[in-house]
């Protein structure tokens, strides 16, 4: 679980997170969505430590990351797995050595125990026979599976995902989101994935963080933005008419 309490960010003069406070559940699939500029990517990195907010307080799993020493925070980033946009994996590694990479920075395990332990998390994303290929030579599916992968190998407590489903089509989108959503609770990770895709927000959003302008405005679950009157959500949400009327098909069954 991390818990955010009114965290402030800022670069010079201009604050971008304006005083955030939520708190991200284990083993759900939580998601950060807002239009472009409103500050999703610096509320990641904050989360991830890569920015430090000048006020407020992250939690994560009852320790607060300011009270943190040095090695407390190493042991927190090996804890955390990251899913990039674009997938980023290494073009000269094969398939299997991506994934046993970050085994390599931080496991004393022996070759044979990061091979073995890299086939099965390889297994679990359902990639068979790829393990020798190079990222050149596979799908750009099977690239996000890979990412995935290497994202769990470490069996991390914290995953993070920047726009997952960015360069895929819809098909391998829901695919990958529901593999992301499997493993969140399978592996009982706290998931928090920025995204664009409203898809996404309709499938596996169990706690979605709406921010506008820097301000949390909205938080809920799937279910409660169906039936949300706060117009900044709706505005945003339901821009398209596919998804209003996906809204009025819900409401009209009675949900
Ligand atoms: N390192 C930085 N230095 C200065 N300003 C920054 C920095 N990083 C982000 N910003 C500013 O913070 C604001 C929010 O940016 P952020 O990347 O978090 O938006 P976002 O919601 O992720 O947008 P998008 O959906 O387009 O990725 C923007 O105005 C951006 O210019």
């Amino acid at each position: 679980m991390i818990i955010v309490e009114d965290i402030h960010k800022s670069f010079g003069d201009t604050e971008v997170l304006k005083g955030i406070s939520t708190c991200f559940d284990k083993g759900k699939t939580n998601l950060i969505i807002g239009q472009s500029g409103s500050g999703k990517t610096v509320f990641l990195k904050c989360l991830l430590g890569l920015h430090r907010p000048e006020q407020g307080k992250i939690v994560y799993n009852d320790r607060a990351y300011a009270d943190m020493d040095e090695d407390q925070r190493t042991e927190l980033r090996q804890e955390m797995g990251m899913v990039f946009q674009g997938s980023a994996l290494f073009d000269s590694m094969t398939v299997i050595e991506n994934v046993m990479f970050p085994l390599r920075m931080f496991s004393k395990l022996s070759k044979n125990e990061m091979a073995e332990r890299a086939s099965i998390v390889l297994e679990r994303v359902n990639l068979v026979d790829a393990n020798n290929k190079l990222p050149s030579e596979i799908s750009g599916g099977m690239q996000k599976r890979v990412a995935i992968a290497r994202a769990i190998v470490n069996k991390p407590k914290y995953l993070f995902c920047d726009e997952p489903n960015s360069g895929l089509d819809p098909k391998t989108a829901i695919v990958i989101d529901n593999l992301i959503h499997e493993i969140t609770q399978e592996y009982n990770i706290t998931t928090i994935i920025n995204t664009h895709d409203m898809n996404s927000v309709m499938e596996i959003g169990e706690k979605i963080v709406f921010l506008k302008d820097g301000y949390k405005e909205w938080e809920g679950t799937n279910k409660e933005i169906f039936k949300t009157d706060n117009e900044a959500v709706t505005n945003f949400v339901y821009s398209s008419d596919l998804f209003k009327k996906v809204r009025d098909t819900y409401l009209k069954e009675g949900n």
